[in-house]
């Protein structure tokens, strides 16, 4: 997978060379470009702002900059959209990202996200690209950040950690919260008892079948508790008839 980054902080994005997406880039899983907009600014103060037509607060990112470094990182306009880059904007006013759409990004070939920043980008920016890309507003939640580097990381981890190869064991993959609607079931490791509190005596039983029905019930309680939403949208197959039963 090709990812390309278009920011005014590229420093927000040394953690990209480190741990399991790092170690994706160095064995060839991955590709990333970090991209500071201003090598696309042409005055001598590199300027990427100006005031909001309309009035209202703060400053609004102008146009031309973000124009340039699409001309360059896609030279050629694709003939077919539905094969193009996917451009994914983080904004408060986007779709809320997701696991689901992590699996789907996870399946392109090349994604360029945008990191905006002030209180946001000139909408025709939008415009302009979803003529050559594919472009998703996402958003991470129903709280405001400064900008979209902080969202692009976490979603870029979302996505990298579903590329086949990056994560050893793929079966953790399945069991993890929101990989089968629900959340995952408390996890225990050694020591059997820490200050008088012991493992579940079923996760050191040794019998994978009633492991296994002990955690399915962790989930749903814990889903239940945590997330009862999760419960109300579950997919009819995520809650098995016999988890009402038992
Ligand atoms: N993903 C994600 C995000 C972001 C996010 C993502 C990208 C950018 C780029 C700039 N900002 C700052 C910003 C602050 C306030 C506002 C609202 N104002 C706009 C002007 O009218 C008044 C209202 C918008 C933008 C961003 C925030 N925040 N929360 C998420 N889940």
């Amino acid at each position: 997978m090709r990812v390309d980054v278009l920011t005014i902080f590229p420093d927000y994005f040394a953690p990209l060379s480190l741990s399991l997406i790092g170690k994706a880039r160095t064995t060839g899983l991955l590709d990333v470009g970090v991209h500071d907009l201003r090598e696309w600014t042409h005055d001598v103060h590199r300027t990427v702002d100006d005031t909001p037509y309309g009035g209202g607060p703060g400053m609004v990112m102008r146009p031309e900059p973000w124009g340039a470094a699409f001309d360059t990182l896609l030279p050629v306009p694709p003939e077919d959209l539905d094969v193009a880059p996917v451009l994914i904007v983080p904004t408060p006013a986007g779709e809320r990202f997701s696991q689901a759409l992590a699996a789907d990004l996870a399946a392109e070939q090349r994604l360029i996200f945008a990191c905006g920043r002030y209180e946001g980008i000139d909408q025709r920016v939008l415009e302009d690209a979803a003529t050559r890309m594919r472009v998703r507003e996402v958003s991470l939640g129903d709280y405001v950040l400064f900008g979209g580097e902080v969202a692009v990381l976490v979603m870029l981890e979302a996505v990298v950690r579903l590329l086949p190869g990056v994560i050893g064991n793929a079966d953790s993959l399945t069991e993890e919260s929101h990989a089968n609607g629900l959340l995952e079931a408390p996890l225990y490791t050694k020591p059997a008892v820490w200050r008088g509190r012991e493992v579940p005596e079923v996760l050191r039983s040794g019998d994978h079948g009633k492991i296994a029905k002990w955690r399915r019930a962790q989930s749903l309680l814990r889903t239940a508790a945590q997330r009862p939403d999760m419960l109300a949208s579950a997919a009819p197959e995520t809650l098995d008839k016999h988890d009402v039963a038992t």
